[in-house]
């Protein structure tokens, strides 16, 4: 038994169009333990969003491997992908992409709900973390009635809601203003490490970035120690 929440060896992505090929990721290796909170930097067009899909199995590598908690991905079809995304792996994004017709609660509550959770225990536990993110006067607020930050803590509630192992950030704080991204970040550190998740966390920001564990550069394709 591995104590790697993600693994990545060797990764490759070519992305072919026309007569170009475009090698974005050249032997991509890299471990994240349980827990620990990695800032991944790199110039726009690095490959940085590319290598967060592959690692959260939307996307397929050319050659290599992803392990989740030490189990080898290559070989899953559809739906075992599908099913250790939803139970494994967290996603937050630069926009918040919550549902605009439901309430923060609800919002938290609907991804427990489609991986099976029952109703009460689902509410139970989105309510407790939209609590201890300092959402508790807000749960029955839909997204258009929250802030930025607000919007964004709903989003880290719900990718946090399945318990994942591993959560995948892409810019979760890009649209939002220095001060508010610096508090939503606070949260999701602080949160990161209470529920012992590993957490790859893609930004431009490296003021932000030296808050986390450590710091991987992709450079040419492949990660470095920055
Ligand atoms: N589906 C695709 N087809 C062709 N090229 C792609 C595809 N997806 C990404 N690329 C190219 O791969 C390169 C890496 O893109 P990616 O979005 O991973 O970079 P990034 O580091 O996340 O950039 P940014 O910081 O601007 O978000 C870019 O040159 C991009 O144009």
């Amino acid at each position: 038994m591995t104590n790697m929440a993600l693994e990545l060896r060797d990764v490759r992505r070519t992305f072919r169009q026309a007569e170009q090929h475009l090698d974005v990721l050249r032997g991509v290796d890299m471990s994240l333990r349980a827990g620990e909170v990695v800032a991944l930097i790199g110039p726009s067009g690095a490959g940085k969003s590319t290598l967060l899909q592959l690692a959260g199995l939307l996307e397929k590598p050319d050659a290599g491997e992803v392990l989740i908690e030490g189990m080898p991905t290559a070989r899953l079809d559809d739906s075992g992908r599908t099913r250790l995304r939803r139970h494994s792996l967290g996603f937050v994004y630069q926009f918040h992409h919550l549902l605009p017709e439901f309430t923060a609660l609800e919002n938290v509550v609907l991804p427990q709900r489609i991986a099976g959770q029952g109703r009460g225990a689902a509410t139970a536990r989105a309510r407790q973390l939209l609590e201890e993110l300092g959402l508790a006067a807000r749960l029955g607020h839909r997204p258009s009635r929250l802030s930025g930050g607000e919007q964004q803590r709903v989003a880290i509630a719900r990718a946090f809601a399945n318990g994942p192992r591993v959560i995948l950030a892409d810019e979760p704080t890009g649209n939002l203003d220095e001060r508010t991204a610096s508090h939503v970040l606070d949260a999701f550190l602080g949160f990161a490490r209470d529920h012992r998740t590993a957490c790859l966390v893609a930004t431009h920001n490296i003021e932000l970035a030296r808050r986390m564990d450590r710091m991987l550069r992709l450079h040419d394709g492949q990660l470095v120690a920055a």
